[in-house]
């Protein structure tokens, strides 16, 4: 999985700050320690001050010294932490003093995979510390802390617990007579399994609902040519963005731009206007306009109140039809102009000019991304997890007919699959290649 090195990397972050920290992990992390701050003993757990030297003797820092004491440390190895004074200059100094005593600069995620492999955390707690590192809302750090916590691992070892309850009495009755087992078992296996099913399809919805939750809510504005979607764009992101004019076509490709609404962070996608165009630039336009709404959470669709309702907009009103699951607000703009859009076409529309106020659409923004996100529901935070939820639902449907016609056998094939894709989510069976490019992804020092 890994050598065993002792390796070397500045935890924090590389800029200025009144302290950084290097950590060191490995047998030899002791003895480097040693050397460079000259002190022989170290108490495991206690923040010690000590000089610290480089190879010549010269005083590098005066820092804190920790020492945590295999098995009981992050990653489970011995562990070195020096608190040094803070920019990147001692950090790197200490770095290159530990490289000189023996020790290998640490891969992007190496302490959490040593961590992982030690069984110090499982992978539900390995994703959840690489995103919050990289959050940037309240709500994700707190959907992550939950993760962190174990909530995932004890959701998943719970419905191992069902399955293997099931898979047992199973095996049992293959290789024994019925009349040794409860009479009722296989309705109890059903209505496990029922649970079971409804436990996960929950959780699937849920998180689907909440995917933005982490990478940000994805909210496209669409809208025929001119009707103000960049001027919208703008408003919203309170600078001028993208390029506005009154001519028709301006917006040539897909715009997308990060802003915080209430608690949460939403990426806004500015489309070029959706019409039928011969000119093959704006072709392409109007098919990534089509993409941003099935990728987004949220579509405003805007209308025109200074014109009449045309057919470019009647083809955003039949787009919003065949979308009826997404959650769509319609928008008429530019009501600061005399209305001449028949109303009647679009019901429940928010009114607004992008040249006033546009207060209402963010307050409707916000109650919706609320409403998706402020409940305790189980949530997954990454494909992956969403991948193992879903292949594990599906062995168990798989499972249900054989269940029914009792071909025992099959039935437990299937459950055994179900398992193994539930068992994935917090500790893959054999997966290295799967695992390397998970813990690749973790920024430096972690
Ligand atoms: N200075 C510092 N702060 C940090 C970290 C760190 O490594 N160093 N962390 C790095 O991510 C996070 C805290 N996570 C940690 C997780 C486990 C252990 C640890 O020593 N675990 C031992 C002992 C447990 C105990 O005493 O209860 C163990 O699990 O055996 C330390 C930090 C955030 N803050
Ligand atoms: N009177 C009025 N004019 C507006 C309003 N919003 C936008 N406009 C004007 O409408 C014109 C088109 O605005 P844009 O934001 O470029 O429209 P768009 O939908 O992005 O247009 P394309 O990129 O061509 O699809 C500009 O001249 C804006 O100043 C509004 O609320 N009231
Ligand atoms: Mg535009």
């Amino acid at each position: 999985m890994f050598d065993d090195a002792t390796i070397v990397a500045i935890a924090t972050a590389n800029g200025i700050g009144s302290i950084s920290i290097v950590r060191i992990s490995g047998a030899n992390a002791l003895e480097i320690a040693t050397k460079i701050s000259k002190k022989t003993t170290f108490l495991p757990r206690l923040a010690t001050l000590s000089s610290l030297y480089d190879i010549n003797n010269e005083v590098i820092d005066e820092a804190l010294v920790i020492y945590f004491k295999a098995p009981f440390s992050f990653t489970g190895e011995d562990v070195i932490e020096f608190q040094c004074h803070g920019g990147v200059a001692i950090a790197n100094m200490l770095v290159n003093e530990a490289l000189k005593r023996g020790a290998r600069i640490a891969n992007p995620g190496e302490f959490s995979k040593r961590a992982f492999f030690n069984n110090k955390i499982d992978l539900t707690k390995a994703e959840a510390i690489s995103k919050i590192i990289e959050a940037r809302s309240e709500d994700a750090v707190k959907l992550l802390a939950r993760q962190l916590k174990g909530e995932l691992t004890n959701f998943v070892n719970e419905i191992r617990e069902d399955l293997l309850f099931m898979l047992a009495y199973t095996e049992v009755s293959i290789d024994y007579a019925e009349d040794d087992l409860p009479s009722d078992i296989f309705a109890q296996i059903k209505s496990k399994m029922e649970k079971i099913i409804v436990k996960l399809t929950n959780t699937l919805d849920a998180s689907r609902r909440r995917e933005g939750m982490i990478e940000g809510f994805k909210v496209a504005i669409i809208g025929k040519p001119n009707v103000g979607k960049s001027s919208l764009l703008n408003k919203l992101l309170n600078y001028d963005r993208a390029i506005i004019s009154d001519i028709a076509g301006t917006t040539r490709d897909t715009i997308e731009e990060s802003v915080k609404i209430g608690t949460h962070i939403i990426k806004i996608v500015d489309t070029a206007g959706i019409r039928d165009a011969s000119d093959i630039i704006e072709k392409i336009g109007i098919e990534k306009s089509i993409q941003a709404i099935n990728e987004a959470d949220i579509v405003i669709a805007l209308f025109d109140n200074g014109k009449v309702c045309d057919d470019e907009d009647k083809k955003i009103i039949e787009l919003i039809e065949e979308n009826l699951h997404k959650e769509i607000i319609k928008v008429l703009n530019k009501s600061d102009l005399q209305n001449k859009f028949d109303k009647t076409k679009i019901e429940n529309f928010i009114k607004l000019s992008t040249k006033d106020d546009i207060n209402p659409l963010v307050k409707k923004i916000e109650l919706i991304l609320d409403s998706n996100t402020h409940s305790d529901e189980m949530t997954l935070i990454s494909k992956r997890q969403i991948l193992s939820v879903e292949n594990t639902l599906y062995s168990i449907n798989l499972s249900k007919n054989p269940l029914e016609t009792g071909e025992l056998e099959f039935f437990a094939h299937y459950i055994t699959e179900a398992l193994e894709q539930i068992s994935s989510i917090t500790r893959p069976y054999e997966n290295d290649q799967m695992l390397d490019v998970m813990f690749g992804e973790f920024c430096l020092g972690k």
